[in-house]
């Protein structure tokens, strides 16, 4: 199975592309276009992944949740935010009930 410092060499790879070549990258193209596009790509690939896992296969679902991942990574890297940001925030939330995360809300 896979390896989850992928993760972190993935992300070295996006930033790399900052300010390059856009002919030949995926990555470099997409800042390019900006962070409205970026942010429009990270919720066509969460839809992509959410019918993958009620209508797709297992392969199909790993495939749209790798897609997701890579283009949320592309949208933290344009705002300048390190994934380690995001595992710190689960890393808070370790533990914490999301039953009572929810109950202990301030109501509206
Ligand atoms: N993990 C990925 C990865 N996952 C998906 N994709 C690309 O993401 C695109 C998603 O497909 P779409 O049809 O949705 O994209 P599109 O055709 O550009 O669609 P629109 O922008 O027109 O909507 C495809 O071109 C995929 O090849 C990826 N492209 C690159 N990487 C990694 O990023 C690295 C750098 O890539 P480049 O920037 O292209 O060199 C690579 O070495 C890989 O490690």
């Amino acid at each position: 199975m896979g390896d989850p410092a992928i993760l972190d060499r993935v992300y070295q790879v996006i930033l790399s592309r900052k300010g390059s070549e856009a002919a030949n990258s995926h990555v470099a193209r997409l800042f390019a276009k900006g962070r409205s596009k970026i942010a429009q790509k990270v919720g066509e690939e969460g839809v992509e992944a959410a019918l993958a896992g009620v209508a797709g296969s297992d392969k199909e679902l790993v495939g749209e949740a790798a897609d997701l991942i890579f283009h949320l990574f592309i949208l933290l890297a344009e705002r300048g935010i390190e994934p380690a940001a995001v595992w710190a925030e689960l890393e808070a939330r370790e533990g914490k009930s999301g039953v009572e995360e929810k109950a202990g809300r301030p109501k509206e």
